[in-house]
């Protein structure tokens, strides 16, 4: 007798899940229809993902019940997202996220985003480079854009943010359009994350759907900021290093340093490269080190693109760059020199297509660093302070 009723009682939980797929029998669509309602009951009283309901909901729908096989297989996949969610194992973000909640979301982010960069083209590297330092600390929980408070020492202050990180009062102007359309819907770690997507595109690099459905982090963490993000004095290993504990590989990590195709950078990162590097275009170094002088202090902030070619398209240039020794951080020409990522910059350097391609699947990956959903978190009001 297949299990055509399934007793209200048993709750979405890992040994039900178990118990179900190892007695389940080819079933009925009544089955799956029961499967599917606990689902949203679950959703509705705990603290399952939302997304994760979604998913389960619209499973079902495309199967054929006279194919045993793969009804079987769906209930399967039904019962492990059932846990996997409850576990909170899976981070469940989705491009649909507020596809009904905020349907005007995305052309809000997009034109602010335009007349954003339009106005001050860096602006789309500034952005990008936000959701980097987010995405490093703590995961993209927007704790980079929570200001100091008596209450709270935010990241902003943190070495590589302070004096460096722009582009707050962009996400400030975003935050509270989106809040005038959908007020309490969407959070800042969400808009941060599309916000970069954008800047990229409208330097004319590539697009993608953004997965949606992170929440806004109530806590901040100075320390992780100081020791998560890498230094531009770092060598390749301690980058491996770095975007490894995050669950980046050594490719992510060259597609996503990609990103200094656009931007700039201030003296004090590149100094001690154009002074004292030996692996550096002469001509190079010495006209960079017009814009710098060789101590510390006033020239500090004087800034230089971090791609010579071409700092306001996003293109390859900076993997070109690369290859004819013209990286302006040590970290840049870590990346080609005889070290292990040497192929992964070349093929880069000679196939743009191939970088746009791979820095979209690493900022997707990039963007799902542990990231709050279902209950946990908040829906900030403001991004600069938790509710
Ligand atoms: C691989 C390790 C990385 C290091 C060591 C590094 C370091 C730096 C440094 C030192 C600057 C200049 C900051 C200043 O002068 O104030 C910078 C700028 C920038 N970084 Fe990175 N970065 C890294 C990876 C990334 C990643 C993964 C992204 C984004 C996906 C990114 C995006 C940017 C952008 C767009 C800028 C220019 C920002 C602007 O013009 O406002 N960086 N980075
Ligand atoms: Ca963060």
């Amino acid at each position: 007798m297949p299990c055509t009723r399934l007793p209200r009682s048993v709750p979405c939980r890992p040994t039900h899940a178990t118990t179900l797929l190892r007695n389940h029998r080819p079933a009925s669509g009544h089955y799956i229809a029961q499967l599917r309602e606990r689902a949203s009951d679950t959703a509705a009283s705990s603290s399952f993902n939302l997304q994760g309901s979604a998913r389960l909901q619209s499973l079902p729908l495309h199967i054929d019940p006279s194919m045993a096989a793969s009804l079987r297989w769906t209930v399967a996949v039904a019962a492990v997202a059932c846990v996997l969610a409850l576990q909170g194992a899976v981070a469940q973000l989705s491009p649909t996220f507020y596809d009904s909640s905020c349907p005007k979301l995305q052309s809000i982010v997009r034109s602010a985003m335009a007349a954003a960069v339009q106005q001050e083209p860096r602006m789309g590297a500034s952005i990008l480079r936000l959701f980097f330092h987010d995405c490093f600390v703590q995961g993209c929980d927007a704790s980079v854009l929570l200001d100091d408070s008596p209450t709270l020492t935010g990241e902003k202050n943190a070495g590589p943010n302070a004096n460096s990180l722009r582009g707050y009062e962009v996400i400030d102007s975003i935050k509270s359009q989106v809040e005038a359309a959908c007020p309490g819907t969407v959070s800042c770690a969400d808009i941060l994350a599309l916000a970069a997507r954008d800047g990229v595109n409208l330097l004319s690099g590539p697009t993608w759907a953004v997965p949606l459905g992170r929440r806004d982090t109530r806590t901040a963490s100075q320390s992780a900021a100081n020791s998560n993000l890498p230094s531009p004095s770092s060598s390749a290993a301690t980058l491996v290093s770095a975007f490894a504990s995050k669950g980046l590989d050594s490719r992510d990590l060259v597609a996503l340093s990609g990103a200094h195709t656009i931007g700039a950078a201030r003296c004090a990162t590149f100094r001690s490269r154009v002074y004292n590097d030996t692996n550096i275009n002469a001509g190079f170094a010495a006209k960079r080190r017009q814009i710098c002088g060789a101590q510390p202090g006033g020239t500090d902030g004087n800034l230089a693109p971090l791609d010579a070619m071409s700092s306001v398209k996003f293109d390859n240039g900076y993997f070109r760059n690369l290859v004819a020794q013209f990286g302006l951080l040590h970290s840049d020409q870590e990346l080609f020199g005889g070290g292990a990522v040497d192929s992964v910059t070349a093929g880069y350097a000679r196939n743009g297509a191939a970088f746009a391609r791979d820095f979209v699947t690493a900022m997707v990956k990039m963007g799902n660093i542990s990231p709050l959903t279902g209950a946990s978190g908040e829906i900030r009001a403001n991004c600069r302070k938790p509710n």
